[in-house]
């Protein structure tokens, strides 16, 4: 059974005629894109806005008008996956690299949708290491200061020979922090240090987390208002 697949497509349910639609990245978000096809070549109308050139590519090929943010007031809904989710619904993404922009579009609409299989719920956020981009220029400076924050650092890599580069030509640590007691804090205490883009915490977003198990259930969370 494949969790993934079958947990991004009850997503859908969201969607709806006329809305501007937030297309995540990642393996889950991918179903997601998919099925969206279908439903525009039913004839769905939306309009969506990616938050990676992959998904992006994906979407034109299934025919998805693509929109860019000067083109939009507002996003309705995105479908996004993640890495963790912990029980306050606070999540670490990034694990594909598109963190910036996810967080971008996560912050611009109206409602937060996140795919993932049961894997991905933890107790603390930490355990998968936190992705955070970085600007190419003194990268050895801002990786020391973010590992003063209490973590080790690794560059992510393409290939043996190539670091990995991300849509906004950054470069991309990924921070073993261990178990976050204070993600607000943490987030914080990252995007302050000069070099630092952004980084994989994603907090107080509210989202509404739809998790995939392997029996085939789904269980939506929603943290009450
Ligand atoms: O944040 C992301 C990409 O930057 C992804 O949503 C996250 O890594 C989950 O990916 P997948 O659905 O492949 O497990």
């Amino acid at each position: 059974m494949n969790v993934k697949k079958i947990v991004a497509e009850s997503a859908v349910k969201y969607i709806q005629d006329g809305m501007v639609v937030g297309l995540g990245s990642g393996t889950t978000a991918h179903w997601f894109i998919k099925k969206l096809g279908q439903m525009v070549e039913d004839g769905l109308e939306i309009k969506a806005v990616a938050t990676s050139v992959e998904s992006e590519v994906l979407a034109k090929e299934l025919e998805i008008p693509i929109v860019n943010f000067e083109e939009i007031d507002q996003i309705d809904v995105t479908v996004d996956g993640a890495d963790e989710v912990d029980p306050g619904l606070n999540l670490i993404k990034g694990g594909g690299g598109a963190l910036l922009r996810e967080k971008i579009v996560a912050n611009a609409c109206q409602q937060l949708i996140i795919i993932v299989d049961e894997t991905k719920k933890v107790k603390h956020l930490g355990t998968f290491p936190l992705p955070v981009e970085v600007v190419p220029f003194a990268l050895s400076l801002t990786k020391k200061k973010v590992e003063e924050l209490g973590c080790k650092s690794e560059i992510r890599m393409s290939d043996e020979n190539h670091r990995y580069r991300t849509d906004n030509g950054n470069f991309i640590l990924d921070c073993e922090f261990g178990n976050i007691s204070h993600p607000q804090e943490l987030h914080q205490q990252l995007n302050m240090i000069p070099g630092v883009v952004d980084n994989g915490l994603f907090i107080n977003l509210a989202p509404r987390v739809l998790v995939g198990y392997k029996n085939g259930n789904i269980e939506t969370l929603k943290k009450s208002e």
